[in-house]
């Protein structure tokens, strides 16, 4: 593969590079870039998350070495799963199922738990190191990358911790480009930050966008209306029944417009994410079958109203079940890690 190739595999379905320049610059010097995607082990995993997942391909395919972080300690600084460590990376070895389920080579990534990399000396040095260029005021607006508000009196004050540590972890594991869903952009910008005051190398950022929760997203405020594992109502699990995902489609806001519409984000960013074809099943007396073959394709013709939201609707029920058959099929034949972490979530309520 070229390196335009490349480039253009790397930006596919995401929302900005922060900079194009400096990736086409890390591309022509460096062989093999260090990438990595991190995530607080915090619970069943969605959708929005297979997204992620396809994007890791993309850099493997791109010729990368990629880590997925599993951010143990910083889940635990966001009391999650009840702030229990042990469940968070009871959780952790369930994602990897996950990644491996939704089609990641597993043996050609770095699987990195954070507590293995904040036992080396240099972790905490690194963490004070950019704390010393970083201001609170930076940090708090920066709390938002833990699903947090920003101006959220009550937190802890192992919270303010977090947005260091995740810079840090970038520089520990000596990452290139940094990648995420763009609601951890502040994350990622305050690394750059900090990178140009200390003179480290300064990593990349890619983001892909946000695909919303069902019952639609806020246009003034993205993040909170992003399809969440907090929002069992407007999710789709990975591991929800062909009945399930044809309930929650049913009833998920389809507006007559592309932008904030939840069917077509899931269309564009998941069904054609990697190619694909959509097929909606109509009776005749309604025009018949309609195959898409390109999202473009198929947004058009919504657009016009050619199509009706109930019968795209049932179409993408239908198209995603088919596309997390592999995920029902791996998780059959290994329930293990599945299982425990049920069972140990059930001991929360
Ligand atoms: N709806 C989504 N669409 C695309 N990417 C997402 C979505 N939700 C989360 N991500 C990405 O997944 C990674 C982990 O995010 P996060 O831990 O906030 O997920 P979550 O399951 O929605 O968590 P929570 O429900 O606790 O907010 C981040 O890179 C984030 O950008
Ligand atoms: N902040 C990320 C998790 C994360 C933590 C540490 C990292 O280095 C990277 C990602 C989230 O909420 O999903």
């Amino acid at each position: 593969m070229n390196a335009e190739e490349r480039l253009s595999l790397l930006l596919r379905n995401t929302e900005e590079t922060v900079t194009e320049e400096d990736l086409k610059a890390l591309l022509s010097k460096k062989e093999k870039p260090r990438a990595y995607i991190g995530f607080e082990p915090s619970g069943l995993v969605h959708l929005g998350w297979a997204l992620c997942a396809s994007k890791m391909r993309d850099f493997i395919d791109a010729d990368f070495e990629l880590t997925i972080f599993m951010a143990d300690w910083h889940a635990r600084i966001n009391d999650k799963l009840g702030g229990d460590i042990e469940r968070i990376r009871l959780c952790a070895k369930y994602m990897g199922d996950c990644f491996a389920a939704l089609g990641v080579p597993m043996d050609k990534v770095n699987f990195v738990l954070a507590s293995e990399i904040m036992e080396k000396n240099s972790y905490w040095e690194t963490v004070i190191k950019v704390g010393k260029v970083t201001s609170l005021s930076r940090i708090k607006r920066a709390m938002t990358i833990m699903g947090r508000k920003e101006d959220d009196a009550e937190l802890d004050s192992s919270k303010f911790l977090y947005p260091l540590m995740q810079a840090a972890d970038i520089f520990v594991m000596d990452i290139d480009v940094a990648y995420a869903g763009i609601d951890q952009r502040r994350a990622h910008m305050l690394a750059r930050e900090a990178a140009e005051k200390l003179g480290w190398k300064v990593p990349v950022a890619i983001h892909t966008p946000l695909i919303p929760g069902l019952s639609g997203m806020n246009r003034m405020d993205p993040i909170s209306g992003k399809m969440s594992k907090s929002h069992p109502d407007s999710n789709i699990l990975i591991h929800d029944s062909a009945e399930d995902i044809q309930r929650k489609m049913k009833k998920a806001f389809c507006p007559p417009e592309a932008e904030g519409n939840p069917v077509l984000s899931v269309c564009k960013y998941i069904i054609f994410g990697r190619g694909g074809k959509l097929v909606i099943e109509r009776p005749e007396k309604f025009g018949g079958n309609l195959e898409f073959n390109s999202y473009e394709e198929l947004e058009k013709t919504y657009l016009a109203q050619e199509l009706h939201p109930l019968d795209l609707k049932n179409g993408v029920a239908k198209a995603l079940s088919d596309y997390l058959a592999p995920v029902r099929e791996y998780f059959e034949k290994h329930p293990e890690n599945l299982e425990a972490l049920k069972e140990s979530m059930a001991k929360m309520q």
